[in-house]
C-alpha cells in the first residue's frame, strides 16, 4: 500500500490565500495588521526562518517589521524592545524567534510579550487557557498540524494519537489539542521504554524528536496518518525528518513529507493568529 501525501505546501498556500482577504478587508477600514518579529545573532537556520516569516507576512498584505539584535544583547534591553513593541499600536503580533543565546532566560522573554500580542502562543496565560478549551492563541505548529489532519480528512474523535517528543511548543500542546478533539493521546518521550509498542498502537502518529530518520515502518500501524514534525540534515546533508519517508510511506495511509508538510503550516498559523490579534484590536473602530 503507498500512502497518501499530505501537501502542507499548498494547504498553506489556500489558507494564506483566505487570509489576504480578511487582511485587504481590514485594511479597507483602516487596519493593517502588524507582526513584528525579534532576531538575535547570526543563526542561519533561524534568519532563514525569520526572512520567511516577513515575506510571507508582506506577501499578504500585514505590514511586517524586523528587529535584529546582536548575540551580546542584554536582557534588559531585549525585554525593553518587547516591551516597546506591547506599546506599539500598529503591531498585533510579537514573536521572538527561538532559541536564544543561553545568557538570556527565554520564559522571562515569553512571558513579557503582552498575552493579546503573543502570536506564538507561548504565553503562560494562552497556554493554559488553550488547556482548558478557552479561546486563546495556539502554537502555530501544533495549529498547523491540527488544518492538516483536517484537510486530509484524518479522523480525530474516538482514535488513538500517540505523540512522540515532549516540547513546549510542539509535543505538550499537541496533544492537549487532541485531547480537546476527542483523541485519546499517548505521550512518548527520549525516556520511553519499548517505543514500537505505543507508535504501532497510533492511528496518529505525529513525531518532534530532533532524530533523523528515527521512525521506520517497523514503528507503524498499517494505514496510520503520520505527521513529521523534525527538520534534520542526512548523511547528504539533505532536508530530512525524524520519519524515515520511503519505508513508513508503504506502510502508512497519510504522511507529511519534509520538506513541505509541517513547516509551511507553521508560517500560516502565525498569519492567521496575527490576523485575529489585528480584528480584535481594531473591531473597536470597524
Ligand atoms: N518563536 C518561534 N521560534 C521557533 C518556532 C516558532 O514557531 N516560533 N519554530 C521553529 C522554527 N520555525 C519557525 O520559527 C520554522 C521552521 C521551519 C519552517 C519551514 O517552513 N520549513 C520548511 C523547510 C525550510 C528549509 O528549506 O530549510 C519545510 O518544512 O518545508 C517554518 C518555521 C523553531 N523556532
Amino acid at each position: 500500500m503507498s500512502s497518501a501525501l499530505i501537501d502542507g505546501k499548498a494547504i498553506g498556500k489556500k489558507i494564506r490565500e483566505e487570509i489576504k482577504v480578511d487582511v485587504d478587508r481590514l485594511i479597507e477600514r483602516g487596519c493593517r495588521p502588524g507582526l513584528a518579529v525579534v532576531l538575535v545573532g547570526e543563526d542561519q537556520a533561524s534568519r532563514t526562518y525569520v526572512r520567511n516569516k516577513e515575506k510571507s507576512s508582506t506577501a499578504v498584505g500585514m505590514k511586517s517589521e524586523l528587529i535584529e539584535l546582536p548575540i551580546s544583547v542584554s536582557q534588559k534591553d531585549l525585554l525593553k524592545t518587547v516591551e516597546r513593541l506591547n506599546e506599539d499600536p500598529t503591531i498585533h503580533g510579537i514573536l521572538v524567534q527561538l532559541p536564544l543565546p543561553a545568557h538570556i532566560d527565554e520564559n522571562k522573554v515569553i512571558r513579557s510579550i503582552s498575552p493579546r500580542k503573543d502570536v506564538d502562543g507561548f504565553h503562560p496565560e494562552n497556554v493554559g487557557k488553550m488547556i482548558i478549551g478557552q479561546s486563546s492563541y495556539v502554537s502555530c505548529t501544533p495549529a498547523g498540524i491540527l488544518e492538516l489532519l483536517k484537510h486530509s480528512g484524518t479522523e480525530i474523535s474516538g482514535k488513538h494519537a500517540v505523540i512522540v517528543g515532549r516540547s513546549n511548543i510542539v509535543g505538550k500542546p499537541m496533544g492537549q489539542l487532541l485531547l480537546q478533539k476527542d483523541a485519546t493521546v499517548t505521550y512518548c518521550h527520549s525516556k520511553t521504554e519499548n517505543l514500537e509498542d505505543f507508535t504501532r498502537q497510533a492511528d496518529i502518529l505525529i513525531v518532534a524528536i530532533g532524530h533523523a530518520k528515527y521512525i521506520t515502518s517497523e514503528h507503524i500501524k498499517e494505514g496510520a496518518t503520520v505527521i513529521d514534525v523534525g527538520m534534520n540534515r542526512d548523511e547528504n546533508g539533505k532536508l530530512c525528518g525524524d520519519v524515515d519517508f520511503d519505508s513508513v510511506k508503504e506502510k502508512a495511509g497519510a504522511i507529511t513529507p519534509v520538506p513541505g508538510g509541517v513547516g509551511p503550516m507553521t508560517v500560516t498559523m502565525l498569519l492567521k493568529n496575527t490576523l485575529t490579534s489585528a480584528q480584535l484590536s481594531c473591531s473597536s473602530y470597524i
